[in-house]
């Protein structure tokens, strides 16, 4: 499994090893011991996977805050898209900043997203299909989400967000600056 750290600490792509023959692949998607040996201990305890229909769909930027906030694992089951963390925890030196990066089933990249960063993605094909493992369960009194266009943080997703096809919960989410993070960087003094 190649392993490739980010500019934001913790924010990690991974990309399995694919055995190829005549029939097609195989891979092991998620391997316990190798992402413990890539630095990541996550206890995942809940899979999620959404389609979306349209090129240009956006979902999130999205959060659960403490008690119950999430590490995530994502990969692309069908299509394409760009796949972004937002690093929200008070006291970053990365505060407020963004990586992203494109899975598609073709290339089989996945990125590994800890607590403490926002989560979102805009899909670069119909029919997409998102998969990624979770650390902690779905509490949606704790579900949060920050604009994803929002130009403070300035992401670029490749897509008109314009048209942006988006949930109506996206549509309204706040702005970073109007927004107090449940996060704090564990490297705060
Ligand atoms: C997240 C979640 C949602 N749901 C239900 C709640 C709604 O009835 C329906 C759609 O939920 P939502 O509109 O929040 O789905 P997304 O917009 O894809 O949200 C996700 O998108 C970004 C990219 C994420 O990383 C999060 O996992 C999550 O926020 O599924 C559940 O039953 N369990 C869940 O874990």
């Amino acid at each position: 499994m190649q392993v490739k750290q980010t500019e934001l600490g913790g924010v990690v792509v991974l990309t399995p090893q694919r055995h190829g023959d005549a029939r097609g692949f195989f891979s092991e998607s998620w391997n316990k011991r190798r992402l413990a040996e890539a630095g990541i201990e996550a206890e995942f305890v809940q899979d999620n996977h959404s389609l979306s229909a349209k090129v240009g769909t956006v979902r999130g930027l999205h959060f659960q805050s403490p008690p119950h906030a999430q590490g995530k694992l994502v990969r692309c089951g069908r299509g394409c898209l760009f796949d972004v963390a937002v690093d929200i925890r008070k006291g970053s030196p990365t505060f407020g900043r963004w990586v992203g990066v494109e899975l598609s089933f073709e290339n089989g990249k996945q990125l590994y997203i800890p607590e403490g960063f926002l989560h979102g993605f805009a899909t670069r094909a119909p029919d997409t299909e998102i998969i990624y493992k979770c650390t902690d369960y779905y509490a949606p009194e704790c579900d949060g989400a920050v604009r994803f266009d929002d130009p403070e943080i300035g992401i670029d997703w490749g897509v008109d967000a314009g048209a942006a096809v988006l949930s109506e919960k996206d549509a309204k989410a706040p702005l970073l600056k109007d927004f107090d993070s449940p996060f704090v960087w564990e490297g705060a003094a």
